[in-house]
Formats: structure tokens, sequence, C-alpha cells
């Protein structure tokens, strides 16, 4: 098996660890196989976009969703190390408004299938940490919205204490969040 799926407190949220072959050249593995994936997780998808950030220590990019174009993630660091995080936005659903989170890095070669009717962020904590992802939908900035980071309500377990007491790095968009009592969720 190219990879196994690994469930997360979240239901359809799935860790996603890859076979590595290695030599003394260094290594190999398939980063996604839409056959393996359908395998492993049953689910059709087909990606539209790539996207790729990089990331200083401490930046915090989320928690970000959009609704009427919701977009399903498949997320993946390729150099240092974030701190990966989903919430269920799906209105009725047993699970809404909890979060879970996974670390990612270049090392652990981890991916994290985030489905569409999640919000996701991550915590970078390395510098030059280089995060890629495939996206499901197109970015659509109309439909953009973001969910505040630290929303008591949603009690995100942020490992801060890595960042050796600065503060985690937001733009006015992250900082300026909506509370998940005020936000836009999924239906
Ligand atoms: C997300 C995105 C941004 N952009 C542009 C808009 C803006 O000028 C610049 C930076 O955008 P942002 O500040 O929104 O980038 P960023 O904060 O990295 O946004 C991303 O965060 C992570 C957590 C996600 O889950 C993604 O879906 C996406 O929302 O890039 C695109 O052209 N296409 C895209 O798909």
């Amino acid at each position: 098996m190219p990879f196994i799926a690994i469930p997360t407190a979240l239901s359809d949220v799935l860790i996603l660890e890859p076979t590595i072959w290695t030599d003394e050249r260094g290594f190999f593995f398939e980063s996604y196989n839409e056959r393996d994936f359908f395998s492993a997780t049953g689910l059709n998808v087909h990606f539209v976009q790539d996207n790729h950030s990089r990331s200083k220590t401490g930046a915090l990019r989320g928690l970000h969703y959009q609704i009427l174009h919701p977009q399903g993630k498949l997320i993946r660091a390729v150099q240092g190390e974030v701190f990966d995080v989903c919430v269920n936005l799906k209105k009725g659903h047993p699970q809404f408004g909890m979060w879970t989170g996974v670390f990612l890095s270049a090392e652990n070669k981890r991916q994290l299938w985030v489905p569409p009717g999640f919000a996701h962020g991550f915590l970078a904590l390395s510098n030059e940490t280089e995060v890629l992802y495939k996206t499901t939908d197109y970015y659509s900035p109309a439909n953009e919205r973001c969910l505040l980071w630290n929303d008591p309500l949603i009690g995100v377990d942020w490992p801060l204490s890595r960042l050796n007491g600065s503060n985690p790095i937001l733009t006015n968009k992250d900082l300026n969040g909506s509370l998940l009592s005020q936000a836009e969720v999924f239906d």
C-alpha cells in the first residue's frame, strides 16, 4: 500500500502517511496518487489547484474557508514543520465547532486531508516553513471567510510555547476573523 490513512478525532479528516523509499541517493515517495487516494479514503476527489506558501516561525494563517465554493484540501509541509488545524463547520453535525490538529513536517511527510465544510489553518514552527496543498475548488475571494484563530468557544490548543515567548504573526484579516457564534457556516 503506497500510503496508509489514519483517522483523527474528527470524522472524515484523515492523516495520510506515504511509503518512503530510501537509498544511498536520498528518498522517493508518491506524494499524490488518485487511485490510491480513492482506495484509502473511498473518495473520488478532483483537485483543481495547488498552492505553495512559505512562512516564518510563528506565522499563523487561518482559520480559512470558502462558502458556496468550499474546498477540500490535501496539505503537507515540504520544509520545516507546522501545526495544522481544522474545525468542523457543518451546521447540525455532531462535531460542529470541534477541532483537530496534526504536526506536519518535511521530516514526517504526513499529509492531512481536510474535506469541504471545515475551516483550516496552520502555525509555522520553523523558519522558511513551506507548505503545499491541493484544493478541490478554485480560490474564490468573494466567498472567502475567516474564523477567529483563538475563539475561546473553539479552544484550539495551538503550540504557542514553541514560539519561545513571541506572539504569533497574523494578517489584519486573520486578526479580525469571526467568532464561531457569528460565522457563516455550511448547511
Ligand atoms: C489563498 C489564495 C490567495 N491568493 C492571493 C490573495 C492574496 O493577495 C495573497 C495572500 O492570500 P492569503 O493572505 O489569503 O493567504 P493565506 O493566508 O496563506 O491563505 C491560505 O491559508 C490557508 C490556511 C488555507 O487554508 C488556504 O485555503 C488559504 O486561505 O494570495 C491567491 O491568488 N490564490 C489563492 O488561492
